[in-house]
C-alpha cells in the first residue's frame, strides 16, 4: 500500500475511532448521570432501535395514560428522547427557537431534498429569509389567491362528476388523489406560475413533476435507504458514501427549471408588464427580495430563492390535500354535520365566493377548525436542545424513584418529540370527548385551550413561535374553497368501513387502508350529485 493511502486509511480510522468513542461517553452520560434516567416511560425493547417504529398515535396515547404528560421514550441507538404535552413546556420549546432547532440530522435530510429553503433555516438566516418571505402568505395576497383556488376546486368537481357511476348515481372515487392532483395544481401556480396539469388527465406529467416525484419518493431501494441514515447521522461518512444517482439528477432538473422561473419572474417585475397580475409566491418573494426594505446586503441569492420552490412543494401541498380528505372523511362519518354545513353553503348564491364571502360561513369556520383539531394533518415535529437549558412545567412529573420535579433539566444534544397532534386532542384541554368530531364544541372555547402556544385558533396544528407555518393562512382558504365547492356539488359516504382507514406512522398522517398499507395513500369514498 502507497504511503498516501496509508496516510489515508489511518486518518478515516483515527475520525471513526473518536466518533465511536464520543458515542459510547454520550451513551453510558446518558444511562448513568443524565437528568433524564430516573424519568418515567416505557421500557427500551431493543438497544438499537429503541421504541423506533412502534411510536404511532395510539401507543403514545397509551404511554400518556401510563406515566402522565411528560415521558421519555427511547428512539435510534437508545436515544432517549423527551415526550410532553405540557402546554408550558412546549410553549418554551417552540418560542425559543435559539435553544431548540431542528436536529442537524432531520437538516440535513431536509437539506439534501429541499436545498437551502426557510424549513431548514435557523437563527439569523431563518429571520432574514421569513422577513422576505412573510409579505407573499400576508391576507391581501391570500384574499387575491382565493379565485385560483375557487376555479381550481370547480375543476376539480368537473372532473369527479364524470367519473363512471351506479345506477344511483355513486361513484367510487380515491378522493385523496383528487384533491392531490388539485393541490399540486394551485402551488404550482400560486406557488410559481407554473402549469402542472395534474387535474387534466389528458396531458403527460411534466418534467418538474416528475423531478419532484423522484425527490419525494418515500421507498427506495433498501441499500439507499441505509446509505441516507447513515450519512445523516454520521456526518465524516458523507464523503464516503455518495447520494442516490436519481436523486442528484431530480435536483439537478429541479434547480434548472427552478432557475427559468425565476428569471421569468424577474423579467416580468423588471419590464413592469405584469406586475399587478402576477400573484404567485415567487413572484412577491422576488419582489420583497428587491424591495428598498431591505438593504442590498441583506438581499437573498438566486439559488436561495430557488431553493423555496421545493419547500413550498413539499410543505404546502400534501398537508392542504389531507387536511381536506380527512374533513370529508370526518363529514361521511358524521352525516348530520354533512347536511347542516351543505344547507349552510347553499344559501350562498354563488360558485365564485370571495374569501371574505367563505369566512363569513360560521358552520364552516367551525367544521374547517374541528377538523384541524381532530386530524391534525402534521401528528408531530421534531427538536434537539442546542445548549443546555431548564423548561418549566405546568404539571410537575414524578421520577421512578418518587420525587416531583416542576421543570425538566435540559442537556446539549437532547431530542424532544413535539406530539402536534396529541395536544389538539388532550381531554385535560378539550374533556372527556376530546378525541369525537364536534364542530360546535367551537361555540365555547374551553379556557385551557388559550395555553396552547399555536399560531391559529387554539390549536398546535401549525405549531407556533418563529417556527410557525408560514402558510396557514393559504391553507385554510384553499379547504374552504374545496369544502365549499364540493359539499355544494356531492354527497359523500365511505367505500369502506371507517374502521379500514388508518394511518401511517410518518409525520404528515395521510390515510391508508389499514388492510393495505403498501399500496400508499387513499381514501376511496362513494360520491354523488346532491340529489334535489
Ligand atoms: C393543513 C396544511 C398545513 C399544515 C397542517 C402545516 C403545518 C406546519 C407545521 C406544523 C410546521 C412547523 C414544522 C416545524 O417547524 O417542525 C409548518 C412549517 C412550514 N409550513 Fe406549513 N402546514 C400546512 C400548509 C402549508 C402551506 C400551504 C405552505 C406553503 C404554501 C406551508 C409552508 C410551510 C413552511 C415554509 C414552513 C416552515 C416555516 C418556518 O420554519 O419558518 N405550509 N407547517
Amino acid at each position: 500500500m502507497c504511503l498516501s493511502l496509508r496516510l489515508f486509511v489511518s486518518a478515516v480510522g483515527a475520525v471513526i475511532g473518536v466518533r465511536l468513542a464520543r458515542s459510547l461517553y454520550r451513551l453510558i452520560y446518558w444511562r448513568r448521570f443524565s437528568p433524564f434516567r430516573y424519568m418515567p416511560g416505557p421500557p427500551n425493547p431493543s438497544w438499537i432501535s429503541g421504541n423506533f417504529g412502534r411510536i404511532t398515535f395510539s401507543k403514545t396515547q397509551e404511554w400518556q395514560t401510563q406515566y402522565g404528560p411528560t415521558f421519555k421514550f427511547h428512539n435510534l441507538l437508545s436515544a432517549t428522547t423527551l415526550y410532553t404535552i405540557d402546554t408550558l413546556a412546549l410553549h418554551r420549546i417552540v418560542t425559543h427557537s435559539d435553544v431548540y432547532q431542528k436536529a442537524p440530522m432531520a437538516r440535513f435530510h431536509l437539506k439534501q431534498l429541499l436545498g437551502e429553503g426557510l424549513i431548514v433555516a435557523e437563527d439569523e438566516e431563518h429571520t432574514k429569509l421569513r422577513k422576505i418571505m412573510s409579505p407573499a402568505f400576508g391576507p391581501s395576497q391570500i384574499h387575491g389567491l382565493t379565485q385560483l383556488f375557487v376555479d381550481k376546486s370547480l375543476e376539480l368537481s368537473d372532473v369527479w362528476a364524470r367519473q363512471p357511476q351506479d345506477e344511483s348515481g355513486w361513484a367510487r372515487i380515491d378522493v385523496f388523489a383528487g384533491l392531490k392532483a388539485m393541490t399540486l395544481d394551485v402551488i404550482g401556480l400560486a406557488g410559481f406560475n407554473y402549469q402542472f396539469n395534474a387535474l387534466d388527465d389528458t396531458k403527460e406529467p411534466t418534467e418538474l413533476d416528475g423531478a419532484f416525484k423522484q425527490l419525494f419518493l418515500q421507498t427506495g431501494p433498501r441499500r439507499i435507504r441505509t446509505t441516507a441514515v447513515l450519512r445523516g447521522r454520521f456526518p465524516f461518512l458523507r464523503p464516503l458514501l455518495p447520494t442516490s444517482k436519481k436523486l442528484a439528477n431530480a435536483r439537478k432538473t429541479m434547480d434548472r427549471i427552478g432557475m427559468q422561473l425565476l428569471q421569468d419572474s424577474k423579467n416580468a417585475i423588471e419590464s413592469g408588464e405584469k406586475v399587478a397580475e402576477r400573484r404567485d409566491l415567487l413572484s412577491l418573494l422576488v419582489r420583497s427580495n428587491m424591495s428598498e426594505d431591505i438593504p442590498e446586503n441583506q438581499r437573498l441569492s438566486d439559488d436561495v430563492v430557488v431553493s423555496q420552490l421545493p419547500t413550498f412543494f413539499a410543505a404546502g401541498h400534501e398537508t392542504t390535500s389531507t387536511a381536506t380528505t380527512w374533513a370529508l372523511y370526518a363529514l361521511a362519518v358524521h352525516p348530520d354535520v354533512q347536511t347542516t354545513l351543505r344547507a349552510e353553503l347553499q344559501t350562498m348564491g354563488t360558485d365564485s365566493p370571495s374569501l371574505d364571502a367563505l369566512n363569513s360561513l360560521p358552520y364552516l369556520d367551525k367544521v374547517v377548525r374541528e377538523v384541524m383539531r381532530v386530524h391534525s394533518p402534521v401528528a408531530f415535529t421534531n427538536r434537539m436542545a442546542m445548549r443546555d437549558d431548564v423548561i418549566p412545567l405546568g404539571t410537575p412529573y414524578t421520577d421512578t424513584q418518587g420525587k416531583q420535579h416542576d421543570s425538566i433539566v435540559m442537556s446539549k444534544g437532547q431530542m424532544i418529540y413535539v406530539p402536534v397532534a396529541a395536544v389538539n386532542r388532550d381531554p385535560r384541554i378539550w374533556g372527556p370527548d376530546a378525541t369525537e368530531f364536534k364542530p360546535d364544541r367551537w361555540d365555547a372555547v374551553p379556557d385551557a385551550a388559550n395555553a396552547i402556544p399555536g399560531v391559529w385558533s387554539h390549536l398546535f396544528s401549525f405549531l407556533g413561535g418563529p417556527h410557525n407555518c408560514i402558510g396557514w393562512r393559504f391553507s385554510l382558504a384553499e379547504m374552504k374553497s374545496l369544502l365549499y365547492t364540493l359539499i355544494r356539488t356531492f354527497e359523500f359516504e365511505l367505500a369502506v368501513p371507517p374502521e379500514a382507514i388508518g394511518t401511517g406512522t410518518i409525520a404528515v398522517q395521510r390515510p391508508l387502508l389499514v388492510a393495505d398499507p403498501g399500496k400508499g395513500a387513499q381514501l376511496p369514498m362513494r360520491v354523488r350529485r346532491v340529489q334535489v
